[in-house]
């Protein structure tokens, strides 16, 4: 390749387009590992330095290798982070006696196989990032999941600053109050955008904020124990940007419920509930403190709703990310966590829990490395201190409904400080504006059956005389247990019992499975109007009250003139039809309503049908029968490395969630009731005993910090380097700190217009890498260095030891991509 050949190809890419906010998420289901000029290849990714390793996987640093440039190009590589999980769970074994019986390489997944243990987790994971596109979101460009392969890997965007570091190895604080700042407001826009999504991060922690390279940005990494809450995605997007997900099975697993999530001192009240006090006498002895002192009046909040904290398990909801990020801020600030077992007395779990439910937090003298005077717990109003003591007492609010929530957050005086232009800013960050899911969009997501609203006067009166005439026979065959599909193939399905219409809509199904049941009972309590809400708020009690009813009463006002048709086409296990709000209500009437139940038995009656999208060797669409017909993998776009023929067996995620209700029903990992009351969903609370084992255990001290990180080794002595040698940081995709303003973003901003307003920091100077920001020397000695045999010799020998992968020598002809 000549010199101008070169500077004429486009920018290296991961996929199609990594960098593209809409681009999809790439799976390959085919592994291949090899050497290549002495150096170990994963597929088009040469395998670097380990940078992190967690509980189940292993992160390395990774460039792909884009062979249309010359070696030595600078754009021939671009550095991303391969995290790599290994398959564990109870039939590995199985799979492995399958696989050397070679039975035929698939990505025809077999659901119950997709809900065990470490591999539910990766799948959960890889299916709450592949919802995320945010500049403060770490991206998932793409997913290597062979089947024949122990592993799963993950390619993400790589955060070459490493994680935050909050303290020195002596407690104190090693960031400047303005550097705390900004690093709040990136995981604040982070954390909205995802709570937005339905995502509730449940680690928040500044050991999961990861810098960018230039140190100007952080973002939200390790969704390794995220929840997907339906609700809450309705809640904020209103019905119309509920698509649905082929995923849906694995985003609404939630036997991880089961199991405590997050990291201890970062654990908000109402997930250790039980080891509240009886607050009623200790309420009113901290209110009388709290009136002494002539405090804020934020302190009187936090002690009265103690007492009120007591009554009732809250629902566990958002509000914990909002705590956790209290915590957090406190820990940026003062270099220790908010809550600790008492000083001095051998530390434990149950202490540390007890000080969490039960106690005060305390504030030194001065925070941040620049010893701002904070005023004491309680500053008097108009101290300098006062705005960020004010805002952490309502951040670490105690019971979750009179929490902060991130909108009010971005209101505070303390956190809007320094930006140029506050009111743009929040316009500009405000998720809302950020997702519309288009009816194209939705129809598309919907079924694979395109079918846009644009035409629906057109068609709609095309197809009421068709349907008239099918309707007919799509009753006789319901009744008879038959569902329309493939056009070649027939088959039954379980029948209804149904007993008409009336009885289905008046009450949850019978024959509906409980998994589905907390997303009904989600969907009808948004449909319900504010009034009505309000009439059933005695009813209600654990339920949250999401924001949509705040907010979004257009599109929930919308949402209820649609219910009975919504309600009718979920009634039939069909999919769901989603319309513009807008649109929706400028048309509702009765005429338009009974129209759209018509598309939906009309859609219902088709939506199995899907020519061209089965492998002619796969299981039948609509077969029922067996495990193998329970695929749900509908991947947008699939590189089949070897081979271009893809044998990829889709299936719409409402018969994957049938099949899954099905399975789950029976292997009673999942209750609606459990799934839906423990996040706030549902009408019966769960015993707190599902979800937590708590075994009051002792810790050390250091113990209880695990999973917080923060210790800047080193500091202040050392200065900050760059974990990226300096060679290499030409060649990372994130522009360096001397860019242009509208650059600072890098390639992953939405808008160059946005981006600049979007930035957290709101401003232009180059983030200041100073002396207090130690990265913890050595920590990435060698990292990404492509020359460093040693670091390659390493890898090596991890892989001699991974008896998932195993570099074989030969040179690989450089695979193709769609
Ligand atoms: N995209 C990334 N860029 C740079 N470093 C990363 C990235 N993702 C992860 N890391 C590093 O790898 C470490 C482990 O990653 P991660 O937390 O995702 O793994 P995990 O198995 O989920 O860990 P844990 O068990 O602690 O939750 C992180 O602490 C971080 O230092």
């Amino acid at each position: 390749m000549n010199e101008d050949a070169v500077s004429s190809t486009p920018r290296l890419t991961i996929g199609d387009d990594p960098f593209d906010p809409e681009g999809d998420v790439l799976t390959t289901d085919r592994l291949e590992a090899y050497m290549d000029e002495g150096r170990p290849m994963l597929n088009n990714y040469t395998r670097h330095a380990k940078i992190g390793g967690g509980q189940h996987g292993e992160v390395y640093l990774c460039y792909k290798v884009d062979p249309r440039f010359p070696p030595g190009h600078p754009d021939r590589r671009i550095p991303v982070a391969m995290k790599s999980v290994k398959r564990d769970n109870p039939r590995a074994e199985q799979f492995k006696k399958l696989r050397t019986q070679r039975l035929p390489t698939s990505a025809h997944t077999p659901l119950a196989d997709r809900l065990n243990t470490t591999e539910a987790k990766i799948r959960k994971e890889i299916a709450i990032m592949k919802k995320c596109r945010h500049p403060h979101v770490v991206r998932l460009y793409e997913v290597i999941d062979d089947r024949m392969k122990d592993k799963i890997y993950m390619v993400m965007e790589y955060l070459a600053g490493g994680e935050v570091k909050w303290r020195d190895d002596r407690n104190r604080p090693i960031l400047s109050v303005e550097q705390t700042r900004r690093i709040i407001r990136d995981a604040v826009l982070g954390l909205e955008y995802l709570h937005h999504q339905g995502i509730i991060h449940r680690d928040i922690k500044p050991a999961n904020l990861l810098w960018t390279e230039d140190r100007r940005q952080v973002k939200i990494a390790d969704f390794g124990v995220s929840h997907f809450s339906y609700a809450q995605r309705l809640a904020s997007a209103g019905k119309a940007g509920v698509a649905e997900d082929p995923e849906d099975p694995i985003l609404l697993d939630d036997s991880d419920l089961t199991r405590r999530a997050g990291t201890p001192s970062f654990l908000a009240p109402e997930i250790i509930y039980e080891h509240r006090n009886d607050f009623s006498t200790r309420s009113s002895s901290l209110a009388n403190v709290a009136n002494s002192g002539s405090p804020s009046s934020s302190h009187t909040t936090t002690s009265q709703s103690l007492s009120k904290a007591s009554s009732k398990r809250p629902p566990i909801t958002k509000a914990i990310d909002v705590w956790a990020l209290g915590v957090t801020l406190y820990c940026l600030l003062f270099g220790k966590t908010a809550f600790s077992s008492d000083p001095g007395a051998p530390s434990s779990e149950w202490k540390l829990y007890n000080s969490i439910c039960n106690q005060d937090w305390t504030a030194d003298e001065t925070m941040g490395s620049d010893r701002i005077p904070t005023g004491g717990r309680h500053p008097f109003r108009g101290s300098e201190g006062a705005p960020v003591i004010n805002l952490l007492d309502q951040l670490l609010q105690k019971d979750p409904k009179l929490r902060i929530t991130l909108e009010e957050v971005k209101r505070n005086p303390w956190f809007l400080r320094d930006l140029p232009e506050p009111k743009k800013w929040l316009q500009v960050t405000s998720p809302k504006g950020k997702i519309d899911v288009s009816l194209d969009e939705t129809s598309d997501a919907m079924s694979s059956v395109h079918f846009r609203w644009n035409w629906g006067v057109v068609l709609s009166r095309r197809i009421s005389s068709l349907f008239r005439r099918s309707r007919d026979a799509n009753r006789d065959d319901r009744d008879r247990g038959v569902v329309r599909s493939d056009p070649h193939v027939r088959v039954r399905r379980q029948k209804s019992n149904l007993p008409n219409e009336a009885t289905q809509l008046a009450s949850m199904p019978a024959s509906s499975s409980k998994h589905d049941k907390g997303k009904q009972r989600a969907e009808s309590r948004s449909l319900r109007s504010p009034k009505q809400s309000s009439s059933k708020s005695l009813r209600s009690k654990s339920i949250e009250h999401w924001p949509a009813t705040r907010g979004d009463s257009a599109s929930a006002s919308t949402s209820a003139l649609q219910a009975p048709a919504h309600l009718a086409e979920r009634r039939r296990g069909s999919v769901s039809i989603l319309t513009d709000p807008n649109h929706a209500s400028s048309q509702s009437s009765p005429t338009s309503d009974k129209r759209r139940a018509r598309f939906t038995l009309f859609l219902n009656s088709i939506s199995h049908w899907r020519p061209n999208k089965y492998s002619p060797h796969g299981p039948s669409p609509t077969d029922t029968s067996g495990p193998s017909s329970t695929d749900v993998s509908v991947r947008p776009r699939t590189v089949n490395y070897g081979t271009q023929q893809s044998s990829r067996v889709t299936r719409r995620s409402e018969e994957a969630l049938r099949m899954h209700r099905t399975r789950i029903s029976s292997s009673g990992t999942l209750t609606a009731d459990r799934r839906a009351s423990s996040w706030g969903q549902g009408d019966q609370p769960i015993e707190f005993a599902e979800v937590l084992s708590l075994n009051s255990m002792d810790l050390s001290d250091s113990e209880m910090n695990i999973g917080a990180g923060g210790v800047g080794a080193g500091y202040p002595e050392r200065p900050f380097t760059p974990r990226t040698p300096s060679r290499l940081s030409n060649m990372a995709s994130t522009p360096r700190v001397e860019s242009a303003p509208d650059e600072r973003f890098g390639p992953a901003c939405f808008d160059e217009d946005s981006s600049t307003i979007a930035s957290a920091f709101g401003e232009d100077e180059p983030w200041e890498n100073g002396s207090n920001m130690s990265d913890g020397e050595g920590e990435g000695e060698g990292e990404g260095d492509e020359e460093d045999g040693d670091e390659l010799g390493d890898d090596d020998s991890d892989d001699q030891d991974d008896n998932a992968v195993t570099f074989s020598p030969r040179k690989r002809q450089p695979p193709t991509q769609d």
